[in-house]
């Protein structure tokens, strides 16, 4: 689509707010337990969360005025906790048309002192910043109302009857209107306020009432991707699409622990008593390779440490199996939906030898952490004689653990 505004030098200052309209009850669409469709899951949130989400990245934001139905004020709460970015919004009650709900939702925003106005259906989570910014360009080149529309592609019928076609209508010249619709806020403000003073309440965008009221209304490239949640198949659709392209949450967590090797008849590591002539000191059985793995769980989604669950002041953890720790880090990672991938454990140890024990090692984590043991890595090293492990007066364990979240989980 050739756009006449795109080329012309910016004459107009741009000072622009957002109504997003959210009032309607999506009957088209379906009864759902998450309410209307505004407020039902697609990809890890609301739908939107996923509309506001563009505005509150987008530059050149301004005040934002949402427009809701009464009966929806905690679920629109609940949808602001879900933003990527937080966004100061004013919130107004809708009416029983669109129509009405958005000139419920310009008056308010005439309060913020803007002079643009885009008027937005919260059911288009797919608008982008190019958008935004072509409507941006058009008002600052002085139109007045600016839409975003595509040229229409299928061929078209007319079928009063819904069953037999009676014409084909020529589609050159045709165009899908989509929102944002964007006005100079003063205009749209008075045809909105016109219209309904006349009883006029069919018009089902923006758009329509300002060629109604004789302001030329200026086409800009709509996208393709800026489809209207009418029905259930595009709220399935748009879950789908959002569901197949979410980028995977996953986390590494490292830990890192020592012990001091003191005169006894052995050493427990990943679970197994490995028999020598010195043990590890500590507080607990000492396995200094399950704390370094308890830590490094507990830092993939910021849990703290294990000394922050289990103090060593507390005597109830003295001679505790270390397996405890690891069990209930993997349970604090289950909880707030982490599935763990990987667990990796290196020993740098001059002795007791490792090797015959690694299988049963292995075994035990997966067994711990409930995962496939291929998913369970036991090293050894010795540290070639150097430093306090080379001088045989301590063990050490370096652990690294993957678990991938659900996508928007908060840690
Ligand atoms: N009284 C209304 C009706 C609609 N809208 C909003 O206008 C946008 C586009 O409307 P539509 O897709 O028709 O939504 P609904 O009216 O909710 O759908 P239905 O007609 O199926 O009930 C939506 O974001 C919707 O919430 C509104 O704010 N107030
Ligand atoms: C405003 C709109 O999204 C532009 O395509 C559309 O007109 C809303 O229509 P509906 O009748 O409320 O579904």
């Amino acid at each position: 689509m050739r756009d006449p505004i795109q080329k012309m030098q910016p004459k107009e200052q741009f000072s622009c707010g957002v109504v997003v309209v959210a009032a309607g009850r999506g009957e088209r669409a379906g009864q759902s337990a998450e309410g209307p469709k505004q407020y039902r899951t697609i990809g890890d949130r609301p739908v939107i969360a996923h509309t506001l989400d563009v505005f509150a990245t987008w530059a050149s934001i301004g005040p934002v005025v949402v427009v809701i139905h009464p009966d929806d004020e905690a679920l629109l709460a609940a949808a602001l906790e879900r933003m990527s970015r937080p966004i100061a919004v004013s919130v107004v009650y809708g009416g029983a048309t669109r129509q009405l709900s958005v000139l419920a939702g310009i008056e308010a925003l005439a309060k913020a002192g803007v002079r643009h106005a885009m008027i937005q259906d919260a059911v288009r989570p797919f608008i982008d910043h190019a958008l935004l910014d072509r409507c941006r360009t058009a008002l600052e080149g002085g139109a007045e109302a600016v839409l975003p529309a595509t040229a229409v592609a299928d061929t078209l019928k007319r079928a009063p009857d819904g069953r037999l076609v009676e014409q084909t209508v020529p589609r050159s010249g045709l165009y899908a209107a989509q929102t944002p619709q964007c006005f100079r806020l003063e205009a749209i403000l008075a045809a909105h306020r016109a219209a309904n003073a006349s009883g006029r309440s069919d018009f089902t965008d923006d758009a329509s009432i300002a060629e109604w009221a004789g302001i030329p209304v200026v086409l800009v490239e709509g996208s393709p991707d800026n489809v209207k949640l009418t029905l259930q198949k595009d709220i399935s659709m748009a879950d789908e699409r959002l569901t197949r392209h979410a980028i995977p949450d996953v986390r590494a967590g490292n830990g890192y622990d020592v012990h001091q090797l003191v005169e006894g008849d052995g050493v427990t590591l990943c679970g197994v008593f490995i028999p020598h002539d010195r043990k590890l000191s500590g507080h607990s059985d000492a396995d200094v390779a399950l704390h370094a793995l308890t830590d490094a769980l507990l830092a993939t989604c910021g849990a703290g440490d294990i000394g922050d669950h289990f103090p060593p002041s507390d005597p109830q953890w003295k001679g505790a199996a270390s397996r405890i720790f690891l069990e209930h880090a993997a349970r604090i990672v289950r909880e707030r939906g982490g599935v763990v991938t990987n667990a990796d454990i290196s020993l740098i140890a001059e002795a007791p030898r490792v090797g015959p024990h690694r299988q049963q090692m292995r075994e035990n984590l997966a067994a711990i952490l409930d995962i496939g043991l291929d998913r369970c890595s036991v090293k050894a090293t010795t540290n070639e004689r150097l430093g306090f492990v080379g001088r045989g007066e301590g063990i050490a364990a370096i652990a690294t653990a993957t678990v991938v979240y659900a996508p928007g989980t908060k840690a």
